[in-house]
This record gives structure tokens, sequence and C-alpha cells, in this order.
């Protein structure tokens, strides 16, 4: 992250979504399966990109659409983060282990001792660097093109992470310290509301429901508009108004749901909100 800022200067002027892709890649390839910067990377980039064009496209299986070439690009991730499991196997000394994502899938047990199987590590690693990596990418852009347009809302962040980084005296950041940013996380909620990165859910209705006089008969799919939501002034005061301020008071239950709800919400929510404060954190520090 810190790397991708310096280079955003020396570059001078840059396309913010193609370089905080480059970023969340770089860093996750790290976090996730210790893939360093270099072609095998870029290259899962793009397949990343095809899958996550798949996700609502027309399910038809016709050479050259957005559907095929997700399944097809899935299958080239899958057979990547396979052969890299396959080389760990190989590693069983401590000093070559690597403490990433994959390591901890591949040592967690249930209380019989039983482990995942190399499909259950490989699909589990692929499936969250998939679902992670297109939402905190647009995540850091929509920070950048929010504090863009709020001088007064820089200002107090960097007082606030200035505050800590003299406090830490040099020292690495904690999620301990990333909590205590008030005002920093205030902005990443806000930010997340305004972006509406994941527009939408999707959901079956499990029983007979009525809405606003509308009848959603049981077994129908539904597909609740979370921007809907995100903008009601009954629910956010002047909505499309950037004001961390309003965090200062919690949103009325059920009407924030940028992460979705209920038992399949997204379960990579406290690490895309860490990830995003640890981003404003750098960005405010180093620049103005
Ligand atoms: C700002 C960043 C992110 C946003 C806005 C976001 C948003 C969402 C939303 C709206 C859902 C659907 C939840 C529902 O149906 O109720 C979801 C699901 C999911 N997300 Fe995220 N997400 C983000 C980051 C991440 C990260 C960093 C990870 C993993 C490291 C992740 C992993 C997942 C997974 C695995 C699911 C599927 C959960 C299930 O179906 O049970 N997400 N996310």
């Amino acid at each position: 992250m810190v790397a991708a800022l310096e280079s955003w200067v020396e570059k001078g002027r840059i396309v913010a979504l193609r370089e905080t892709r480059k970023m969340t890649l770089e860093d996750w390839g790290r976090i996730f399966a210790s893939l360093e910067p270099g072609p095998t990377l870029d290259y899962m980039g793009q397949l990343i990109g095809d899958v996550v064009k798949g996700f609502r496209a027309n399910p038809s299986n016709v050479p050259g659409s957005a559907c095929r070439r997700a399944v097809e690009s899935r299958k080239k991730l899958l057979a990547i983060y396979r052969e890299r499991l396959e080389m760990r196997k190989k590693h069983t000394e401590d000093s070559e282990r690597t403490y990433d994502l994959m390591d901890g899938l591949m040592s967690v047990q249930d209380e019989e001792g039983n482990k995942l199987s190399d499909e259950e590590i490989v699909d589990n690693t692929s499936a969250l660097v998939i679902a992670g990596y297109e939402s905190a990418s647009l995540s850091a852009m929509w920070v950048m093109y929010c504090l863009a347009k709020a001088p007064d809302v820089v200002q107090r962040l960097r007082a606030e992470n200035i505050a800590l980084r003299e406090k830490k005296k040099g020292e690495f950041i904690t999620s301990e310290d990333v909590s205590s940013l008030k005002y920093t996380n205030m902005v990443v909620e806000e930010t997340l509301r305004m972006a509406n990165t994941s527009g939408t859910v999707f959901r079956i209705a499990t029983r007979d429901v009525e809405y606003k006089g509308y009848k959603f008969p049981q077994g129908w799919r539904v597909i609740p508009w979370l921007r809907y939501s995100h903008t009601n002034p009954e629910y956010f005061e002047d909505p499309l108004r950037f004001n961390p301020d309003r965090w200062n008071v919690p949103a009325k239950p059920g009407t924030y749901q940028a992460f979705g709800g209920g038992p399949r919400i997204c379960p990579g929510n406290m690490f895309a909100k860490m990830i995003a404060a640890i981003f404003i954190h750098h960005l405010t520090v180093g620049y103005k």
C-alpha cells in the first residue's frame, strides 16, 4: 500500500481505479497466497476480472459470453492455486511456512482433527480473493474520490492520523490503533454508504410477503436494492452529502447494509473496513 502511494507520486497523474486494483491485488496476493508482484499475479488479476464480470451475467454457455469466460477463467485460477498448494505440501519444515491465508486453511482442523480437503483449500482461497478484491479496490477508489471533494474532512483525518503516527514513534500500527481512529472509521462508513460498491443482495422469499401493497409469493427471487436505502432521506438526512459526522449517531437498524445482512452478511466486512482505514491512514499522513 505504501509502495503504491509512493509510485503514484512518481507517476504524477493516475487513473485511480486502475491503480487501486493493482495495489489491492498485490497486497492480497501476499496476504492470501504469498504471491509476489509479477506476470503470474498480473495474469491472475485478469482472470479475477473475468470472473467478477460473470457474477451478474446471463447464465449462458455460448462461446465469448461473459458467463462462459468467467467459468473458464475460474478453472484457470483454481489450477494456479492448486499448483501452489502442491508446492507447499513439499515444504514441511516450519522455516518454510508462509503464514498466509492458504497456510491457515491448510492447518485448520475441527474437534475430531479433520482437515480441509485440497479442493476446499483451493476453492476457499480463490473465493475469498474474488469476493474481496473488486469491492476493496472500488472502496479505495471511492475514498480518494470523496476526500478529493472534501478538504475539510482531509484536514481532520490528517490531524487524527498524524497524532497516532507521532504516538507510535515509528512502530507499526496495530488493529487496536486502527479501531481507535474514531473519525477515520466514520469516514470509512460514510464512504461505503455513498459508494454502494455492492448495490444489491440476492434473496428468496421464504414465505408470502406483502410490502407497500405489493405481494411477493413464497419462492420468488428478490433483489433488495441497497442503494435505495442508503440514499433514502427518511433514513439518512441530506443523503447525497458526504458527511462522516452523521456516524456520531448509529444508523437506524436495517437501513445501512453495505455488507448485506443476516446469516449471509459479508464475512470480510471487518477486514474490508480495516483495510480501508489503513489506506486512509497512509494517504492522509503522507499526502495533502
Ligand atoms: C468494501 C468491501 C466489501 C463490500 C462492500 C462487500 C459486500 C458484500 C455483500 C453486500 C455481500 C452479500 C451479503 C448478503 O447477501 O447479505 C458480500 C458477501 C460476501 N463477501 Fe463481501 N464485501 C466486501 C469485502 C469483502 C472481503 C474483503 C471479503 C473476503 C476477504 C469478502 C468476502 C465475501 C464472501 C465470501 C461473501 C459471501 C458470503 C455468503 O454468501 O455467505 N467481502 N459482500
